[in-house]
């Protein structure tokens, strides 16, 4: 077996960087076959991914590791789905996570220690075969893949004031991004005017006015740990769509209160869609995020469903998750 590891060291605000030393030393230890390339430039991890698949896809010993954030992880994966020999025969991804939110470790079960989650991956006698969420963007033409979610609106604008903080770097230091998140969130809602959005579920059409919360989720966490979807997981081929509209004050109060506490899909405050197949646009220019990766301010005409992916890593169990 033989690993192609690509490694952000800036994720996580450095941590990435301290992981690859530890479990490079423990490659180096255990002899294990690998090579391995650093990020040089903002999506450079996707030219990355294009260029491994090129080369490789179809091999059967060959697994991508990935040392880095959700965006890096994000940005491999669309490398990847580049080559079309990749769609056919993809290539696993193993996963280090060390980023500031790690949404995807928790929904797969990923232990966030890097030579505790580089076990889970050695461990591994075979892939696990995992849903993906795929969107084909029709006014400009463009289709891509994520594992976490697409969020636009509010959310997307989180993340915007999230990687453009200082604040990130500070709590990230602790171990507490999801509270940059959460402080960001306070500062979004006064810039975030409620948007007009059509929602297309299996023929029937439903139209919100002042929607500001539009998430589609392919397993429950977000923000670093919010539970937003707790309904999906990442062995379910559905997504959820949480939509929530912006009425009053008080409203966003108790909306923000549940999202804070996972429990905003199932309260009345907000509309869920579970399904495989959805479609929404929007009729404003929105801000939006890809597993919080910016997306730009845009209109948004967006069609979603899943395929398979295959992940070379055992996940932690409920309980030790
Ligand atoms: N050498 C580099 N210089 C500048 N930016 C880079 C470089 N390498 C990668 N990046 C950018 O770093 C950004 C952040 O990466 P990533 O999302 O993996 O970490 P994070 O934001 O700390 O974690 P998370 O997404 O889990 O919160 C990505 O958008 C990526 O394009």
């Amino acid at each position: 077996m033989h690993f192609s590891i690509i490694i952000n060291e800036i994720a996580g605000g450095g941590n990435a960087k301290v992981a690859w030393q530890k479990v490079k030393a423990r490659l180096d230890q255990l002899k294990i076959n690998y090579t391995f390339q650093i990020t040089k430039a903002a999506d450079h991890a996707t030219y990355l991914g294009r260029k491994l698949a090129d080369r490789f896809a179809g091999s059967s010993d060959e697994i991508v590791l990935v040392i880095g954030g959700d965006g890096t992880l994000h940005q491999v994966l669309n490398g990847l789905m580049k080559s079309e020999a990749n769609r056919k025969h993809p290539l696993p991804i193993a996963y280090i996570a060390c980023g500031t939110g790690n949404d995807f470790a928790r929904g797969y079960g990923i232990n966030l220690d890097p030579l505790a989650a580089l076990d889970q991956i050695l461990a591994a006698k075979q892939a696990t075969l995992i849903s993906i969420g795929h969107y084909f963007e029709a006014i400009k033409n463009e289709e891509g893949f994520f594992f976490n979610n697409i969020g636009i609106g509010f959310d997307a604008s989180i993340v915007s004031r999230t990687n453009n903080s200082k604040q990130k770097k500070k709590l990230n230091h602790f171990h507490l991004g999801h509270l940059s998140y959460l402080a960001n969130a306070i500062g979004a809602l006064y810039n975030q005017e409620p948007f007009e959005l059509m929602v297309e579920n299996q023929h029937h059409r439903d139209f919100y006015r002042k929607s500001y919360i539009v998430i589609v989720s392919n397993h429950p966490f977000i923000g670093g740990g919010f539970k937003i979807a707790p309904d999906t997981s990442l062995y379910d081929p559905n997504l959820e769509l949480v939509v929530a509209e912006r009425k009053n004050w008080v409203l966003t109060l108790i909306q923000l209160w549940r999202f804070a506490r996972g429990k905003l899909a199932h309260s009345r405050f907000a509309h869920r869609y579970h399904a495989k197949q959805l479609r929404y646009s929007t009729t404003s220019l929105e801000f939006g995020q890809m597993d919080g990766e910016e997306m730009g301010n845009r209109f948004v005409d967006l069609t979603f469903d899943t395929i398979a992916y295959p992940i070379w890593e055992v996940p932690l169990t409920k309980k030790e998750n």
